[in-house]
């Protein structure tokens, strides 16, 4: 019998579920149905694809609403793909593709401008279209090692840090996270069901929740400008001395001030002797706040959020760039869907973007497009890589001026 791909039906979300965790290989969950129920109620089951052999789910895909910061803040809409697993007695059939290429079909006809997602394995999604457009850096601090004053009590600039409970998080987050949001290339937007599962208020049988401690950052003025959640293990060691880590599992900051001052709060906690930054941009302020910038030792280092352009136009059109120019791009897309020549009017408000004849000045994959779309990559070092064609003598430094941004994209989720 042949392997059949589709959008599932309500009475096949259960064995869906259990296929999802045999791809992630975790061990069965016990849902119960109330939370079955739950979990269908916030999911669209018309974005939510399985492959079925002889009616057994044997892999899983879903996609969903999601809004993606442009380089200027503009909020795109995107098509987020999570979930994606096939069996590992049905993998290399062809499951996968045959499910993204109708779930990216889809989202073009809806209008989304691009695709988003968090890859398990680099090599996976390239072949679709998508570009690796924001990396992520975790530090390990060697607290005793950073030259901090131990004296430290609190933040010196007026403001204060304050510990708070979860109720507090709930009221404050989401506005806290929307400004972030709304000025950070790479952010993807969260609804409430996020919140309600990240403060435990939601809890899934596959996912243990640990309340963390949480502190907030107050400017001088009373204004809640930063929030970190952090964890503790308990760690004393042989000779009764506290070794214990502070892993941060969230730190949204508005400004700088609110940035350094939480991270000197958690590098001074008492009996916290290694703090794990949690996944950062890799120009996070982190390591050089130190007076000794070698007691952050990077532990990860790795591509993070993957970009894969559905619309040109409205993709190029929604951003701003660093300085005016005119490039011609000639971007080819395998899956046929957003390719094209196109003339860029770049400048600081803005641009237009129309379809071209003109000769192009670059001509890449949509994948390396994506991959250049919030201000990451370099197109001198893919055109290096051969990856992307220069038909103008240095239109590769030119799109560099034009692309490329002071800071480096951050998403703060995983999705
Ligand atoms: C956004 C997310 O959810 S990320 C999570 C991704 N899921 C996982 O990593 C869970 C474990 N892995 C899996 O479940 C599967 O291996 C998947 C989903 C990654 C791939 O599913 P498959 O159905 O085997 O992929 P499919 O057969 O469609 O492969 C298409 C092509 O991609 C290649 N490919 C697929 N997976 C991988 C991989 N992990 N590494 C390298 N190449 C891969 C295949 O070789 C094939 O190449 P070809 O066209 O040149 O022959």
């Amino acid at each position: 019998m042949s392997v059949e791909t589709r959008v599932i039906t309500a009475s096949e979300y259960p064995d869906w579920l259990r296929a999802l965790t045999t791809g992630f290989l975790l061990p069965p969950a016990v849902v119960s149905e109330e939370e079955l129920s739950d979990r269908m109620a916030h999911t669209d089951l018309a974005r939510v694809r399985g492959a079925f052999d002889d009616g057994r789910c044997v892999a899983t895909y879903r996609s969903f609403a999601q809004r993606l910061t442009a380089v200027g803040g503009a909020a795109l809409p995107s098509n987020a793909v999570s979930n994606v697993t096939v069996s590992p007695t049905h993998r290399r059939r062809g499951l996968l593709s045959r499910m993204m290429t109708a779930d990216l079909a889809q989202a073009k006809e809806r209008g989304d401008v691009v695709s988003t997602l968090i890859a398990a394995e680099y090599p996976i999604y390239g072949r679709y279209g998508f570009g690796p457009a924001a990396w992520i850096t975790q530090w390990a601090v060697d607290v005793p090692r950073t030259g901090l004053d131990p004296r430290w009590s609190g933040p010196a600039d007026g403001g204060r840090i304050d510990l708070v409970d979860t109720t507090d998080v709930r009221k404050l987050g989401p506005e806290l996270h929307a400004r972030l949001a709304a000025g950070q290339p790479g952010a993807v937007s969260r609804d409430e069901r996020w919140w309600q599962l990240n403060t435990g208020q939601v809890r899934l049988a596959a996912q243990p929740w640990t309340e963390p401690f949480y502190a907030v950052y107050r400017s001088a003025s009373g204004e809640v400008e930063g929030l970190l959640a952090y964890q503790s293990d308990d760690n004393w060691g042989d000779a009764k001395q506290p070794l214990n880590t502070a892993t941060v599992r969230e730190m949204l900051a508005l400004t700088p001030a609110a940035e350094r001052a939480l991270w000197h709060y958690v590098c001074s906690v008492d009996w916290i002797t290694t703090v794990k930054s949690g996944y950062r941009a890799p120009d996070d302020l982190l390591p050089l706040l130190l007076p000794d910038p070698r007691a952050a030792r990077i532990l990860t280092q790795a591509d993070f959020l993957w970009v894969r352009i559905l619309d040109v136009v409205r993709a190029l059109q929604a951003r701003t760039y660093a300085t005016p120019a005119t490039l011609v791009l000639d971007v080819h897309d395998g899956l046929g869907l957003a390719g094209g020549r196109f003339r860029l009017d770049a400048s600081p408000e803005g641009a237009v973007c129309v379809p071209s004849t003109e000769s192009p000045d670059l001509t890449l994959g949509v994948r390396e497009l994506g991959a250049l779309y919030l201000g990451d990559e370099s197109v001198v070092r893919l055109a290096a890589l051969g990856l992307v064609d220069e038909g103008t003598p240095g239109a590769a430094e030119v799109a560099d001026a034009v692309f490329r941004t002071p800071r480096r994209p951050w998403c703060p989720d995983i999705f």
